[in-house]
């Protein structure tokens, strides 16, 4: 029983919620006690009973039951109660019921596709054998293992309580969704711009020398942008948090997408309070289960999430996800990490009406450096484009946004 309970342990979104109960409490009781909101316990307080249970039977009590959630009066009030957990659908959902019993989150996220592993831990050889368990397969696995690595630093130095506590004292989120409309309205149907402030890539290494987040983030602004994407992963593309937040104190007005490689629900509370306004959410490293949570996150906070799919196998995977608003395809392949711009239209000329039937918003990301470039993806319906390199590495990455669209965006 503990063996799997280690197991189900590894990172996942539900993984901070684990480590702060005792196996012996429920997890609203904990959150009353410790006064944590209970958005942290929500999925775990419906996997407690399973995992507790042979405690409690030793003790002679029943557990837990999933309704104890709903009616619990620490629920009241706390962001548990602002997620809607109270959904039947979601917290008996046959996911939720499998994630209990005790596999791997390496397990589940093979069965839907996924080929980024979380990294295997030495003491636990279910997760993995040999130089396979080693070595990360690619380059999006690698970043993701480090920022497992990063990410426990992090919060060991701020708990998710505190996090949360910063979320909601920051300013409020501007609206991502309606800024990429207006930019679009304003440009007669040309695609909005989501310009990236990025100073490095694991493949192009340094991009630009000298980098000053907020000069660069006032000059995409001036020239037109809609919103603005602001990269916080440090080892592996030169951001920060700070860049972040810095922009966002500027007086840069645009929408900033928090662009990182989120697997743990505290990312997403520490990038609202530090002023983003959507985050992105990779279905090639996170299961079904984890975006539906993360969306139920962002909608709580009021945020935007722009959820990434490399191929067809993750687009019909977040199609079937209620509650997804925009998809952002990504031209970059996880296998080569090559550009190709006719990724979006491939995935639009096979799945392009059931996204408008959806009303689903489509972004076409990476590699993207010429006017053609940007007709052929605006011809395949997307409603708007995230763009890196091609403006960054322009002496003037404001003036360059004008070469990109082949004409001045309205401000
Ligand atoms: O940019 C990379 O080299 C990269 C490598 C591995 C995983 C992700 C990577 N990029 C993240 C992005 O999504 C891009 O920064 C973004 O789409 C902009 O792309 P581009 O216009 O090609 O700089």
């Amino acid at each position: 029983m503990e063996a799997k309970a280690d197991h189900r342990r590894q990172s996942s979104c539900f993984h901070s919620a684990v480590l702060l109960t005792s196996p012996m409490e429920s997890s609203i009781l904990a959150a009353a006690r410790a006064s944590v909101p209970a958005t942290v316990f929500s999925p775990l307080s419906t996997s407690f009973p399973s995992r507790t249970a042979a405690a409690h039977r030793a003790d002679g009590a029943r557990p837990a039951a999933r309704g104890a959630v709903r009616c619990s009066a620490a629920a009241q009030g706390s962001v548990l109660h602002r997620l809607g957990s109270a959904d039947e659908t979601f917290f008996n959902s046959s996911e939720v019921i499998q994630w209990e019993s005790g596999k791997s989150i390496n397990s589940i996220a093979a069965a839907q596709g996924i080929r980024i592993r979380r990294r295997c831990r030495p003491r636990y050889p279910s997760e993995g054998v040999g130089v396979d368990r080693a070595i990360p397969r690619n380059v999006l696995e690698q970043i993701v293992w480090d920022k497992e690595v990063d990410l426990s630093q992090r919060k060991a130095k701020m708990p998710l309580q505190r996090v949360v506590e910063s979320a909601e004292r920051a300013p409020p989120p501007r609206d991502f969704v309606a800024a990429l409309d207006a930019a679009r309205r304003r440009n007669g149907g040309l695609p909005a711009l989501i310009a990236e402030v990025k100073k490095a890539s694991p493949i192009k290494g340094l991009l630009r020398e000298d980098f000053n987040p907020v000069e660069i983030a006032r000059a995409y602004e001036k020239n037109g942008a809609a919103c603005l994407s602001i990269l916080t992963d440090e080892k592996h593309f030169l951001g920060s948090f700070e860049n972040l937040e810095t922009v966002r104190n500027s007086g840069v007005k645009c929408p900033l997408l928090c662009k990182d490689f989120v697997i743990d629900v505290w990312q997403i509370y520490y990038a609202r309070s530090k002023g983003a306004d959507a985050v992105l959410l990779i279905a090639a490293v996170l299961p079904d289960l984890d975006i539906k949570y993360m969306l139920r996150v962002c909608r709580s906070l009021g945020m935007m999430a722009l959820v990434e799919v490399h191929d067809e196998r993750e687009l019909d995977r977040m199609l079937k996800i209620d509650g997804v608003q925009i998809i952002g395809i990504n031209n970059r392949s996880l296998g080569t990490f090559e550009v190709d711009a006719a990724n979006t239209n491939m995935l639009l000329e096979k799945h392009g009406d059931i996204i408008r039937k959806k009303r689903i918003m489509v972004v076409s990301e990476s590699g993207l450096f010429t006017p053609h470039d940007v007709a052929s993806v605006q011809n395949a319906g997307v409603s708007a484009v995230l763009v890196g390199e091609s403006l960054v590495t322009q002496e003037d990455p404001g003036r360059a946004i004008a070469g990109l669209f082949g004409k001045e965006l309205l401000h």
